[in-house]
């Protein structure tokens, strides 16, 4: 039986483990962290991450091949391939602070399998890391190996997207493998090859060398945000021209060579990775000499940070100039539609620009709690303390309750449940202020169906 663990159980090492342990009975899998309440929650019927479709994976091996421990070291002892899933965040400070990756957690959980594995292991990063963070592992790795034990390591970024992560994993567009290119790299190679193929289509699962390997998940993750970015600066001219942006993105998605997908202009990207990815490598762009190539990647970032302060500009101008003591309903909080995940969310930036402008913010998102939101409002660096949040904020259980009374409606996020034929929209223009405004912000809603009602209605990339 082949033993596999999985350092860090957060978004991705949680479900892309049990994804694993899902489709091959015969492998056990451990999911291990040093984070005892969040292995709590893995145990529990209240799983730590909402991600349609994963309790049911979740619950159909747990306890048979499919195991969540805070024991680290009896994990790592018992495996044969080891995935290396742990955060690595933006740094905060010191050197390459605010751009580069922080790989503490990388380097801790390296040395952990270095000094207490008592056979030999494959190493997985799964990991998002810059190029040639495989190197540093093997050489921590070898430094400190014993007993004529054998590490390999191999890089197998993950692609998930919240929201839909099982349905990634459980049918990925491409796994990607990448290893030393020695007969040892291609062994161990093979081996995570043998598991993935138990599922996904041989053709799917393409091996490379280690360095195009890490590169590739960067480069991805730099492509997807650059064309929310450009779709998002043509919205900015669609707003001045009367152009549509809807329509826009159409006329150019139909090509098939451009292809429709993520041309959907918003308030601007979030989530974890988009922004940390790119900053990442604008650094390493930095760091080779490359500053014409660390500027053009860096302009993504700056394009988005000018999306969301468009969006609120627009909002307090249409608003007579001021939005002082008036109530904003704002829904959605989460990054996105279908996660309670709210890493990086626009909503974030927006909620803190409408509160020092001394709005008072009436918020909803069904899969976000009110401690999270508080959280994330009082982060270092987002622009607003306690004070602001308990005098400004309320978090509501419905949007009905968070637009009674409001002045305008704001879509953050696109959950199905905002949309027209979920939410009575006549029942809501009923309970607010008057004159009263929509903003959408994610093009979910049908404007000439709200205009009918009598709201007026503000969309990104379309002008009234
Ligand atoms: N969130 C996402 O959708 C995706 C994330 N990624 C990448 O995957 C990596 C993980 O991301 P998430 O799962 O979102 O992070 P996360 O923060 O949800 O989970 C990481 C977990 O690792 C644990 N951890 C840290 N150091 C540890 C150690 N030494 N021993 C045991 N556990 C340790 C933490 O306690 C935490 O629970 C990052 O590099 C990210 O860029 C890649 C694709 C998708
Ligand atoms: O490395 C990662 O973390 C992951 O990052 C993204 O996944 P994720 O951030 O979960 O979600 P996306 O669907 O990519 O959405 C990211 C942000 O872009 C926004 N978006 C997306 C698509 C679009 O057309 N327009 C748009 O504004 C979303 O609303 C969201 O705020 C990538 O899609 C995954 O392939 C990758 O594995």
């Amino acid at each position: 039986m082949v033993n596999i663990c999985c350092i860090g159980a957060g978004y991705v090492g949680g479900p892309s483990s049990a994804v694993i342990a899902y489709q091959c009975h015969d492998v056990n899998v451990t999911i291990v962290d040093l984070n005892q309440a969040r292995i709590d929650a893995w145990n529990s019927d209240n799983l730590p991450i909402y991600e349609p479709g994963l309790d049911e994976v979740v619950f159909a091996r747990r306890g048979k091949n499919l195991f969540f421990s805070t024991d680290v070291d009896q994990a790592i002892i018992d495996a044969d391939l080891i995935f290396v899933s742990v955060n690595t965040p933006t740094k905060k400070s010191g050197m390459g602070a605010g751009m580069a990756a922080d790989l503490a957690y990388i380097e801790t959980a390296t040395r952990r399998i270095a000094q207490v594995a008592t056979t030999s292991k494959v190493v997985i990063e799964k990991s998002t890391v810059p190029c040639r963070t495989a190197e540093s592992m093997r050489t921590i790795l070898e430094a400190n190996s014993t007993k004529g034990i054998r590490f390999d390591i191999l890089s197998n970024p993950e692609f998930l997207a919240e929201g839909t992560a099982i349905k990634d994993l459980q049918k990925p567009d491409r796994v990607l493998i990448g290893c030393l290119q020695t007969p040892e790299g291609f062994a161990a190679q093979q081996k995570l090859v043998d598991i993935y193929t138990r599922w996904i289509p041989k053709e799917r699962v393409i091996t490379m060398n280690l360095w195009s390997s890490e590169l590739s998940k960067l480069a991805a993750n730099a492509l997807l945000a650059q064309r929310i970015s450009s779709i998002n600066a043509l919205s900015a001219i669609c707003e001045a021209t009367g152009a549509d942006v809807d329509e826009v993105a159409y006329a150019c998605g139909t090509d098939s060579r451009i292809g429709p997908k993520f041309l959907k202009a918003s308030v601007g990207f979030g989530g974890s990775c988009f922004q940390k990815d790119i900053l990442n490598l604008v650094y390493l762009s930095e760091q080779l000499y490359l500053p014409e190539v660390a500027a053009y990647w860096k302009a993504v970032v700056t394009m988005n940070e000018y999306q969301k302060m468009r969006f609120t500009h627009r909002i307090v101008r249409t608003l007579f100039n001021t939005v002082t003591h008036k109530r904003i309903a704002m829904l959605g909080f989460a990054f996105k539609k279908d996660t309670g995940d709210t890493r990086e969310s626009a909503a974030i930036t927006l909620c803190s620009y409408l509160i020092q402008e001394r709005a008072h913010v009436a918020l909803y998102d069904p899969k976000v709690s009110a401690k999270q939101i508080k959280m994330d409002l009082t982060e270092p660096g987002v622009g607003t303390n306690e004070a602001d949040v308990d005098k400004h904020v309320q978090i509501c259980n419905s949007a009905y309750e968070a637009c009674a009374g409001a002045d305008a409606l704001v879509i953050v996020t696109e959950w199905d449940e905002f949309k027209m034929n979920q939410l009575d929209y006549k029942r809501i223009f009923d309970s607010m202020q008057k004159p009263a405004f929509v903003f959408d912000g994610r093009l979910i809603l049908d404007a000439p169906k709200l205009r009918e009602i009598g709201f007026r209605v503000e969309t990104i990339g379309k002008s009234v």
